[in-house]
């Protein structure tokens, strides 16, 4: 039991048992989360290498702002903060 509390914090084996469950479907969803930004980051490359080899620059400032919007609109006001991670993990920082 002292061993379940100190990996879980549950104070009975029910609910170390839901938690442990639980945990486990998070690292999943991390997982793949982590994947689709592995994913973005190469999409947005491919965006930004062909306007960079078309003379233009690697940042776009107007389509940040939609990205921007879009995380807000949908998470609130930490969603911006995670847009911008998002966007510095894709095109570096600025
Ligand atoms: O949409 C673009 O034009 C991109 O270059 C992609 C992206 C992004 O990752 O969302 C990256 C850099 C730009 O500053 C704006 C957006």
């Amino acid at each position: 039991m002292t061993e379940v509390l100190d990996r879980t914090g549950a104070r009975t084996e029910d609910a170390a048992q839901v938690i442990t469950g639980a945990r486990e479907r998070i690292d999943a969803l991390d997982d793949r989360i982590i994947g689709l930004i592995q994913e973005r980051m190469a999409v947005s490359a491919v965006i930004q290498e062909s306007r960079i080899a078309s003379g233009g620059r690697r940042v776009s400032l107007a389509r940040e702002m939609d990205v921007l919007s879009h995380y807000r609109d949908a998470l609130g006001r930490p969603g911006t903060a995670l847009a911008m991670t998002v966007l510095e993990l894709c095109r570096g920082r600025v």
